[in-house]
């Protein structure tokens, strides 16, 4: 083969959803496009992350809607088991189809895939294994992702103490699980195991779940959760875990220095997450990690290394960027577009919309109300209960609408008129931009993109109140804690 036959625009090393969102923006914009993967195209959102578990998600929120239809509407449904072979067929069949269809794009886009592992071998060059040597005519997209953070001293085993790859794929039901680790992982996967029958417990190091979220999201959704019955315990250590045959011994202490002894099937360990770079040959690049194993980059509105030409998207970005898959999706393209020769606009993290697919749900975006304080803003709030509707009294699972905004600033209502107590702070003053909007309930993760065009485009809420909310919804209960920020509001008392 030619050395011109190794050649290519553009090298970029794992075909997660950062990875060949890079790819196929990059053949789309006429570039020529090596994508090195050593396991599946997809990566961890497809194979192990976001669409398996959110396929299982679904069927636990069937779970639920049968015990809600019999104990709360009356109707006479009977939950007689979980055939759990045929659950995770069909979510095996999702993740299948999905692979397929990305396998298909990169194909017809003229993505080449070339199957092994690769390593830098310069800051232009690459070794696949198997695969062969390449080299980079515009620039190389480093793209492999992260996988699951271990604790000192507490190696999974695949069966009793295990990652949420484990856990996934696991044969069968645990009767009762602890999950250490209160984020995102944490919370979806103990709603998760409650749904499907196990008594779960929940432990969280920090003082509260979610706590990168707004307070009131924490607060709401830990309610939710120990309303199903998952015992929560924030600011709490897991001092000792003992595998055995079938399960776990475990110690916590607890916030207030009680020491719990448990016996559980399974211990899933979801403490974050850490960037994959052994074996990615950095150091022949001129580049190294941060001490956390990020590859941070010089300029993040190219998202380039100091290496030039080197850029980096996906997990193995260091904060702020967020770890998650749609993020990747847009840093992707961006990457693209950079060495397509256009000037795209960086990636805006503060309006990336963070849902959790838990029940309740929660979906945020923008700042929270600590965080607006923090970074010097002077904030208006207000809170709407979810249940001050009648689509939310439909539901019956609580759940609010919390808004953060700018005093002032912006144009004065149309309506004029007292704000109502609920929005604290709003008095009769115009209230300025949209800082923040933070959901907790059912289906919240579809009712958050509303909001996220108004924090991205920097709406106040007089704006967003000419907006008619569609009656009756859940989405009105944003539509209404709109009205009352911009003094028009119609049923917040
Ligand atoms: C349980 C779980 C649920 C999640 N749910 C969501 C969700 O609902 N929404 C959301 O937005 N995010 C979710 N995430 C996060 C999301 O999965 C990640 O943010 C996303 O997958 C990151 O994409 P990536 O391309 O950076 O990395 P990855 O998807 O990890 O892909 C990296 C790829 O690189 C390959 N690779 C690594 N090293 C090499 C090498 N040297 N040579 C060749 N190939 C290599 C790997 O095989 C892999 O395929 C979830 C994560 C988990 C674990
Ligand atoms: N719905 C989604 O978008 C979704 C779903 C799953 C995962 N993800 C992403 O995947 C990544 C990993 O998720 P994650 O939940 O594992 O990580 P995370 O960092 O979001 O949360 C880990 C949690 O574990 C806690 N923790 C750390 N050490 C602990 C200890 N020893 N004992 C008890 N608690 C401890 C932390 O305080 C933190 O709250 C994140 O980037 C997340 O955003 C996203």
């Amino acid at each position: 083969m030619s050395d011109r036959e190794h050649e290519a625009d553009v090298i970029v090393i794992g075909g997660g959803t950062g990875g060949y969102s890079t790819a196929l923006r990059a053949a789309a914009l006429g570039l020529n496009v090596v994508l090195a993967e050593h396991d599946l195209v997809g990566g961890t959102c497809l194979h192990r992350g976001c669409i398996p578990s959110k396929a299982m998600l679904h069927a636990a929120e069937l779970i639920d809607d049968v015990v809600e239809a019999r104990e709360r509407w009356g109707v006479n449904a009977t939950l007689e088991g979980v055939d759990w072979a045929a659950l995770t067929a069909t979510r095996d069949d999702i993740v299948t189809r999905n692979h397929r269809g990305v396998e298909g794009h990169l194909a017809h886009a003229g993505v080449r895939v070339v199957r092994g592992f690769a390593t830098l071998t310069g800051p232009r060059t690459v070794r696949v294994q198997p695969g062969g040597d390449w080299t980079a005519r515009r620039g190389i997209v480093l793209a492999t992702g992260s996988r699951p953070r271990a604790l000192p001293g507490l190696a999974p085993t695949g069966r009793q103490v295990v990652t949420s790859d484990d856990a996934l794929f696991a044969p069968g039901l645990p009767g009762s699980v602890l999950v250490l680790g209160g984020g995102a992982i944490g919370v979806e996967y103990a709603s998760l195991h409650r749904s499907l029958g196990a008594d779960v417990t929940l432990v969280e190091a920090a003082d509260r779940l979610l706590p990168l979220e707004d307070v009131e999201v924490s607060r709401q959704l830990t309610r939710g959760l120990k309303k199903r019955g998952i015992a929560v315990w924030t600011g709490a250590r897991l001092e000792d875990a003992q595998p055995y045959e079938s399960g776990v011994r475990a110690t916590v202490t607890a916030a207030r220095g009680q020491t719990h002894h448990l016996d559980v099937e399974r211990l899933l360990v979801a403490v974050g997450r850490v960037p994959v770079t052994e074996g990615l040959g950095l150091a022949a690049a001129g580049l190294t990690a941060d001490a956390r194993g990020h590859v941070a980059p010089a300029d993040w509105s190219r998202l380039e290394t100091a290496v030039p030409g080197v850029h980096v998207v996906g997990d193995l970005l260091p904060p702020p960027a967020l770890g998650l898959a749609h993020a990747s999706f847009a840093e992707g393209m961006l990457v693209a577009e950079v060495l397509a020769g256009q000037s795209p606009r960086p990636v805006d993290y503060a309006a990336v919309p963070r849902v959790t697919y838990s029940s309740p749900q929660t979906a945020s975006v923008g700042l929270t109300e600590h965080g607006a304080r923090e970074s010097g803003h002077d904030v208006v709030t207000n809170t709407m209960p979810l249940t001050a509707t009648a689509k939310g009294m439909v539901h019956g699972q609580g759940g609010m609408v919390k808004i953060v905004a700018e005093r002032g600033s912006g144009r004065p209502s149309a309506g004029g008129g007292a704000a109502t107590s609920a929005a604290r702070g709003a008095g009769t003053d115009a209230v300025g931009t949209v800082l923040g909007v933070h959901l907790v309930g059912p289906h919240v993760s579809e009712m958050i993109a509303e909001s996220q065009l108004i924090v991205g485009w920097e709406a106040d809420p007089t704006d967003v109140s000419q907006h008619i909310h569609p009656h009756p919804t859940l989405s009105e209960a944003v539509g209404e804690a709109f009205l009352t920020l911009a003094h028009r509001g119609l049923h917040q008392q």
